[in-house]
C-alpha cells in the first residue's frame, strides 16, 4: 500500500524541465497535461527536432517520481523516469534502424510532417533497434501551468540570442 495517491499527477502537470543526458545530449520537455507532452531537442543525434502535443502515458510511481512513455510517428519509442525529489532522470529511447541510418530525416517540427514520418516508419528498416539507455542531470525545473503553448514554441536553433543559457 503506497502512502501517495498514484492517480494524482498535479505535482507533475505543467512542469518544464531541461536536462542533459550523460552522453551529452541536451533535451527539454514540458508536461502539458495528464496525457500530453511537448519537447525540444537541443543537441545529440537529432538535435533541433521539436514536437508538440505528443500523446503519452504518464504515471506516478513514487511521491515525487513520474514515468512518461510514448511511441512516435517515426516508430521511435521512449520511456522516461523523472525523479523530481532527487533531481534524477533516466531515459530509454528505442530508435528504429532507419533513424540511426538517417537521423536528419527526423530533424524538423514534426507536427508539420506527420504523414511523412509515418511513411518513413512503415518503410523502415525498423531493425535492429538501437537502445539508448542513459541517466540525465536535470539542470532546470519550473512550473508553467497546464496547456501553455508558449513554453515550447520554436526550434532550439530559433531561440533568441538573449534566451537564458540554463534554459538551453
Ligand atoms: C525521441 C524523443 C525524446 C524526447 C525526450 C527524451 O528525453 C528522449 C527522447
Amino acid at each position: 500500500m503506497s502512502n501517495f495517491d498514484k492517480h494524482d499527477l498535479s505535482g507533475f502537470v505543467g512542469k518544464h524541465l531541461v536536462y542533459t543526458y550523460d552522453n551529452g545530449w541536451n533535451y527539454e520537455i514540458y508536461v502539458k497535461n495528464e496525457q500530453t507532452l511537448d519537447y525540444r531537442i537541443h543537441s545529440g543525434l537529432v538535435g533541433n527536432r521539436w514536437v508538440k502535443d505528443q500523446r503519452a502515458y504518464i504515471v506516478r510511481v513514487g511521491k515525487d517520481i513520474y514515468k512518461i512513455s510514448w511511441t512516435e510517428p517515426t516508430g521511435t519509442d521512449v520511456s522516461l523516469i523523472v525523479n523530481l525529489g532527487d533531481k534524477l532522470f533516466h531515459g530509454t529511447i528505442f530508435f528504429p534502424r532507419w533513424v540511426m541510418n538517417n537521423p536528419e530525416k527526423t530533424v524538423c517540427f514534426q507536427n508539420d510532417h506527420i504523414p511523412l514520418m509515418n511513411q518513413y516508419r512503415d518503410t523502415g528498416p525498423a531493425y535492429p533497434t538501437e537502445v539508448i539507455d542513459e541517466f540525465a542531470t536535470i539542470t532546470f525545473i519550473r512550473d508553467c501551468g497546464a496547456n501553455n503553448d508558449d513554453v515550447i514554441a520554436c526550434a532550439a536553433s530559433e531561440l533568441p540570442e538573449n534566451f537564458p543559457d540554463n534554459l538551453r
